[in-house]
Protein backbone atom coordinates (compact mmCIF):
# COMPACT_ATOMS: atom_id res chain seq x y z
CA UNK A 1 0.00 0.00 0.00
CA UNK A 2 1.81 3.89 -0.96
CA UNK A 3 2.18 5.91 1.73
CA UNK A 4 2.72 9.48 1.33
CA UNK A 5 5.52 11.39 1.33
CA UNK A 6 4.22 14.27 4.32
CA UNK A 7 5.84 16.84 2.49
CA UNK A 8 3.58 16.83 -0.56
CA UNK A 9 0.50 15.92 2.25
CA UNK A 10 1.42 19.23 3.45
CA UNK A 11 1.38 21.33 0.35
CA UNK A 12 -2.12 19.43 -0.27
CA UNK A 13 -3.60 20.99 3.14
CA UNK A 14 -2.28 24.39 3.03
CA UNK A 15 -2.94 24.49 -0.70
CA UNK A 16 -6.80 23.48 -0.07
CA UNK A 17 -6.68 26.03 2.83
CA UNK A 18 -5.54 28.83 0.95
CA UNK A 19 -6.58 28.61 -2.56
CA UNK A 20 -9.34 25.77 -2.33
CA UNK A 21 -7.81 23.43 -4.67
CA UNK A 22 -4.35 21.95 -5.30
CA UNK A 23 -2.34 19.95 -8.66
CA UNK A 24 0.42 17.25 -8.28
CA UNK A 25 1.85 15.26 -10.99
CA UNK A 26 3.63 13.16 -7.87
CA UNK A 27 0.71 12.26 -5.81
CA UNK A 28 -0.04 8.95 -7.60
CA UNK A 29 2.61 6.23 -8.71
CA UNK A 30 3.11 6.01 -12.71
CA UNK A 31 2.28 2.42 -12.28
CA UNK A 32 -0.91 3.22 -11.25
CA UNK A 33 -1.71 5.78 -13.58
CA UNK A 34 -0.76 3.23 -16.44
CA UNK A 35 -3.07 0.68 -15.26
CA UNK A 36 -5.92 2.92 -14.27
CA UNK A 37 -5.56 3.77 -18.63
CA UNK A 38 -5.27 0.71 -19.48
CA UNK A 39 -8.71 0.17 -17.79
CA UNK A 40 -10.23 3.27 -19.45
CA UNK A 41 -8.79 2.07 -22.61
CA UNK A 42 -10.50 -1.24 -22.54
CA UNK A 43 -14.02 -0.17 -20.82
CA UNK A 44 -13.85 2.10 -24.07
CA UNK A 45 -13.44 -0.72 -26.41
CA UNK A 46 -16.15 -2.89 -25.23
CA UNK A 47 -18.67 0.17 -25.36
CA UNK A 48 -18.93 0.79 -21.85
CA UNK A 49 -19.11 4.58 -21.94
CA UNK A 50 -22.36 6.43 -21.78
CA UNK A 51 -23.31 10.24 -23.18
CA UNK A 52 -22.92 11.91 -19.71
CA UNK A 53 -25.99 13.56 -18.44
CA UNK A 54 -26.84 16.45 -16.20
CA UNK A 55 -29.89 16.56 -14.47
CA UNK A 56 -32.40 13.37 -15.04
CA UNK A 57 -35.52 16.05 -15.73
CA UNK A 58 -33.36 18.39 -18.93
CA UNK A 59 -33.59 16.81 -22.57
CA UNK A 60 -31.11 15.33 -24.25
CA UNK A 61 -30.37 18.14 -26.29
CA UNK A 62 -30.02 20.68 -23.59
CA UNK A 63 -27.45 18.22 -21.63
CA UNK A 64 -25.40 18.30 -25.12
CA UNK A 65 -25.15 21.55 -24.49
CA UNK A 66 -23.94 21.82 -21.08
CA UNK A 67 -21.89 18.61 -21.52
CA UNK A 68 -20.67 16.13 -24.43
CA UNK A 69 -18.29 13.73 -22.29
CA UNK A 70 -18.82 10.29 -22.39
CA UNK A 71 -18.81 8.81 -19.01
CA UNK A 72 -18.14 4.80 -17.18
CA UNK A 73 -18.98 4.55 -13.94
CA UNK A 74 -16.95 2.69 -11.52
CA UNK A 75 -18.07 0.91 -8.64
CA UNK A 76 -17.57 1.21 -5.32
CA UNK A 77 -18.36 -2.66 -4.39
CA UNK A 78 -14.18 -3.53 -3.92
CA UNK A 79 -15.77 -7.21 -5.38
CA UNK A 80 -15.76 -5.53 -8.82
CA UNK A 81 -12.82 -3.80 -8.60
CA UNK A 82 -10.24 -3.74 -10.83
CA UNK A 83 -6.24 -4.35 -8.66
CA UNK A 84 -5.59 -0.86 -10.77
CA UNK A 85 -9.06 0.49 -8.93
CA UNK A 86 -8.45 -0.96 -5.56
CA UNK A 87 -4.94 0.47 -5.12
CA UNK A 88 -6.54 4.08 -6.00
CA UNK A 89 -9.46 3.54 -3.51
CA UNK A 90 -7.04 2.66 -1.04
CA UNK A 91 -5.01 6.03 -2.18
CA UNK A 92 -8.83 8.06 -1.54
CA UNK A 93 -9.45 6.62 2.10
CA UNK A 94 -5.99 7.57 3.32
CA UNK A 95 -6.60 11.27 1.85
CA UNK A 96 -9.62 10.71 3.55
CA UNK A 97 -8.62 10.02 7.23
CA UNK A 98 -5.81 12.32 6.56
CA UNK A 99 -8.09 15.83 5.83
CA UNK A 100 -11.14 14.72 7.71
CA UNK A 101 -9.59 15.80 11.15
CA UNK A 102 -7.97 18.72 9.59
CA UNK A 103 -11.32 19.99 7.82
CA UNK A 104 -13.99 18.96 9.21
CA UNK A 105 -15.56 17.82 6.15
CA UNK A 106 -16.83 14.46 7.20
CA UNK A 107 -15.69 12.54 4.01
CA UNK A 108 -17.48 8.88 3.96
CA UNK A 109 -17.57 7.24 1.02
CA UNK A 110 -16.41 8.38 -2.94
CA UNK A 111 -18.61 8.20 -6.30
CA UNK A 112 -16.58 8.18 -9.82
CA UNK A 113 -16.42 7.65 -13.21
CA UNK A 114 -14.09 7.64 -16.42
CA UNK A 115 -14.51 10.23 -18.62
CA UNK A 116 -13.88 10.69 -22.34
CA UNK A 117 -13.88 13.61 -24.10
CA UNK A 118 -13.92 12.97 -28.01
CA UNK A 119 -12.59 15.87 -30.18
CA UNK A 120 -15.16 18.68 -29.83
CA UNK A 121 -16.15 17.93 -26.09
CA UNK A 122 -16.59 20.16 -23.13
CA UNK A 123 -18.37 20.63 -19.96
CA UNK A 124 -19.91 24.20 -19.46
CA UNK A 125 -18.55 26.48 -16.36
CA UNK A 126 -20.73 24.24 -13.32
CA UNK A 127 -20.30 23.78 -9.57
CA UNK A 128 -20.14 20.32 -8.48
CA UNK A 129 -22.09 20.61 -5.41
CA UNK A 130 -24.31 23.65 -5.01
CA UNK A 131 -23.75 25.49 -1.49
CA UNK A 132 -25.88 23.25 1.36
CA UNK A 133 -28.05 20.71 -0.89
CA UNK A 134 -25.44 18.19 -1.03
CA UNK A 135 -22.92 15.74 -0.18
CA UNK A 136 -19.81 16.13 -2.67
CA UNK A 137 -17.38 17.44 -0.54
CA UNK A 138 -13.77 17.32 -2.39
CA UNK A 139 -13.50 16.68 -6.45
CA UNK A 140 -10.63 14.78 -7.23
CA UNK A 141 -9.79 14.16 -11.35
CA UNK A 142 -6.82 12.01 -12.65
CA UNK A 143 -6.11 12.86 -15.98
CA UNK A 144 -5.01 10.23 -18.32
CA UNK A 145 -3.53 11.43 -21.08
CA UNK A 146 -1.56 14.80 -22.10
CA UNK A 147 -2.67 17.25 -23.79
CA UNK A 148 -0.14 19.43 -25.09
CA UNK A 149 -0.80 23.10 -26.01
CA UNK A 150 -3.37 23.55 -28.64
CA UNK A 151 -4.65 20.34 -27.79
CA UNK A 152 -7.29 22.10 -26.22
CA UNK A 153 -9.26 20.37 -22.96
CA UNK A 154 -7.93 22.62 -20.27
CA UNK A 155 -9.75 22.99 -17.35
CA UNK A 156 -10.52 26.55 -16.01
CA UNK A 157 -11.11 27.32 -12.47
CA UNK A 158 -13.23 30.38 -11.51
CA UNK A 159 -12.59 32.01 -8.16
CA UNK A 160 -14.03 31.36 -5.02
CA UNK A 161 -15.35 35.04 -4.19
CA UNK A 162 -15.50 36.27 -7.99
CA UNK A 163 -17.23 34.12 -10.13
CA UNK A 164 -16.13 35.85 -13.61
CA UNK A 165 -12.38 35.80 -12.55
CA UNK A 166 -10.26 33.26 -13.75
CA UNK A 167 -8.19 31.58 -10.95
CA UNK A 168 -6.39 28.93 -13.06
CA UNK A 169 -5.99 27.00 -16.29
CA UNK A 170 -4.66 23.50 -15.84
CA UNK A 171 -3.77 21.63 -18.91
CA UNK A 172 -4.35 17.58 -19.04
CA UNK A 173 -1.18 15.68 -18.67
CA UNK A 174 -0.90 11.98 -17.54
CA UNK A 175 -0.57 11.18 -13.78
CA UNK A 176 -1.80 14.78 -13.03
CA UNK A 177 -4.18 15.13 -10.07
CA UNK A 178 -6.63 17.83 -9.43
CA UNK A 179 -8.48 18.39 -6.27
CA UNK A 180 -10.58 21.12 -5.08
CA UNK A 181 -13.49 21.96 -3.14
CA UNK A 182 -16.94 20.63 -4.58
CA UNK A 183 -18.83 23.67 -3.63
CA UNK A 184 -16.43 26.41 -3.43
CA UNK A 185 -15.01 26.41 -6.93
CA UNK A 186 -16.64 27.14 -10.53
CA UNK A 187 -15.19 25.26 -13.45
CA UNK A 188 -15.72 24.38 -17.15
CA UNK A 189 -13.76 21.95 -19.74
CA UNK A 190 -12.39 23.79 -22.41
CA UNK A 191 -13.59 22.23 -26.14
CA UNK A 192 -11.11 18.89 -26.50
CA UNK A 193 -9.27 19.25 -29.94
CA UNK A 194 -8.34 15.81 -29.56
CA UNK A 195 -9.70 12.76 -27.41
CA UNK A 196 -8.81 13.29 -23.44
CA UNK A 197 -9.42 10.99 -20.88
CA UNK A 198 -9.85 10.85 -17.14
CA UNK A 199 -11.14 9.23 -13.95
CA UNK A 200 -13.46 12.12 -12.40
CA UNK A 201 -14.62 11.37 -8.45
CA UNK A 202 -16.53 12.99 -5.53
CA UNK A 203 -15.37 12.26 -2.50
CA UNK A 204 -18.75 12.59 -0.16
CA UNK A 205 -19.89 12.97 3.29
O1 LIG B 1 -12.26 16.74 -16.35
C1 LIG B 1 -12.19 17.82 -15.78
O2 LIG B 1 -11.17 18.52 -15.82
C2 LIG B 1 -13.40 18.35 -15.04
C3 LIG B 1 -14.61 17.47 -15.17
C4 LIG B 1 -15.80 18.03 -14.43
O3 LIG B 1 -15.89 19.20 -14.16
C5 LIG B 1 -16.90 17.15 -14.00
O4 LIG B 1 -16.98 15.99 -14.46
O5 LIG B 1 -17.72 17.59 -13.17
FE1 LIG C 1 -17.21 19.47 -12.55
Amino acid sequence: MRTFKMKELDRLVDSLAKNRYYVSDTLINNELVRALKDEALSRFEVGEFDQARVGRQLTKRLDQHIRRDKISWISSDTNEQTNALKEYFSFLNQLKDYLNPLFYLGIRNYEGHFAFYDTGAFYKKHVDQHRGRGLRRLSVILYLNDMNDGDGGEVVLYDFNHHENVLDTIRPKEGRLLIFISEDLPHEVLTAHMPRLSLTGWMRA
